[in-house]
């Protein structure tokens, strides 16, 4: 029976979705499923890439797991995912442009999130961690984690959308690294550089920045059993500038988000360029501050 005691199990390709070939995520449980998984966390990454590069994938989660798996907060963490989900056109891409034929390179918003929320739902299906969950994301990835958070109405307050039927328990905790909050405020910083516009345009279309941002959101509404955000960004970040955690951090202050207490605001220091942080797990040192700030509110 070679293999199947070994732990942990890594899984890859998993399909949650026949929408697209990157409709896939891929796991690690780090032991047996066992009774103990009530107190513990699973944590769940969605990478970055400006929605549309297709050289970030799922498996830029993998060097900060790794870390995780030999932290001293591994034996609070009761699973691991990374969530690969449709992307936006990149024609120009030079090693691997998209064709317009293809599902999978030709995704708007609401598709990254509701492919996000898809994903997550076949998680709890199987694993039923309900709200105990970190919801970590890089970049975009960001942006999609706390856009979970934000009730999916996307400015259609009063249309049933697809995401709201889909039946997502929203996260204990999320965790943004060198993460887009404001989508404005990023165009508006990088005037005088269009690929930020390019990129945004090419998501979102050329309106309702507004109101898919995360800045934006009203979390006592959408979100009230939310514990911790943890902001983390590095100075050495020449692609994000630290105020889009600032913009964050002010809209949940301004919501009663505190640096202690109830619902928490964290602000954090990594260290290493934009894509360096998930390159070389130095993310992992944010996701051990999550998991720590949350065993400490159950003692
Ligand atoms: N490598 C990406 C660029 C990218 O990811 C990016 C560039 C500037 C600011 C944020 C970025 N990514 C956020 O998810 C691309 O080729 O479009």
């Amino acid at each position: 029976m070679a293999g199947t005691n070994r732990w942990p199990k890594y899984e890859r390709d998993i399909t949650y979705s026949e929408d697209s070939s990157l409709n896939t995520l891929e796991t690690c449980l780090p032991r047996p499923e066992s009774e103990g998984d009530t107190n513990r966390f699973w944590v769940i990454f969605i990478h970055g890439g400006a929605w549309r590069d297709p050289a970030i994938s799922a498996s830029s989660f993998r060097k900060t797991q790794e870390k995780l798996l030999a932290a001293p907060v591994a034996d609070s963490i009761a699973g691991y995912a990374s969530i690969n989900y449709r992307l936006s056109p990149y024609p120009s891409h030079p090693t691997d442009p998209s064709n317009p034929s293809d599902p999978a390179r030709n995704a708007t918003h609401p598709n990254h999130i509701n492919d996000v929320l898809a994903a997550i739902l076949h998680l709890q299906e199987i694993y039923h961690f309900e709200d105990r969950y970190i919801l970590v994301g890089h970049s975009c990835g960001a942006t999609l984690a706390l856009q979970v958070a934000m009730k999916r109405y996307w400015g259609s307050q009063y249309e049933s959308t697809f995401a709201l039927e889909l039946n997502v328990v929203p996260p204990t905790a999320i965790v943004g690294v060198e993460g887009i909050y404001d989508i404005p405020a990023l165009v508006e910083y990088h005037e005088d550089q269009p690929v930020y516009r390019d990129f945004i345009v090419n998501a979102f279309g050329a309106s309702g920045w507004d109101t898919a941002s995360p800045t934006n959101g009203d979390f006592d509404d959408s979100w009230p059993d939310g514990k911790l955000v943890v902001l983390a960004h590095s100075p050495n970040d020449t692609l994000i500038e630290a105020e889009q955690a600032e913009l964050q951090r002010k809209a949940l202050e301004s919501q009663g988000w505190k640096d202690a207490g109830e619902r928490r605001v964290k602000m954090f220091e990594l260290g290493g360029e934009h894509d360096e942080v998930w390159e070389t797990g130095e993310a992992a040192k944010a996701i051990e501050l999550a998991v720590e700030e949350l065993s400490q509110s159950r003692r």
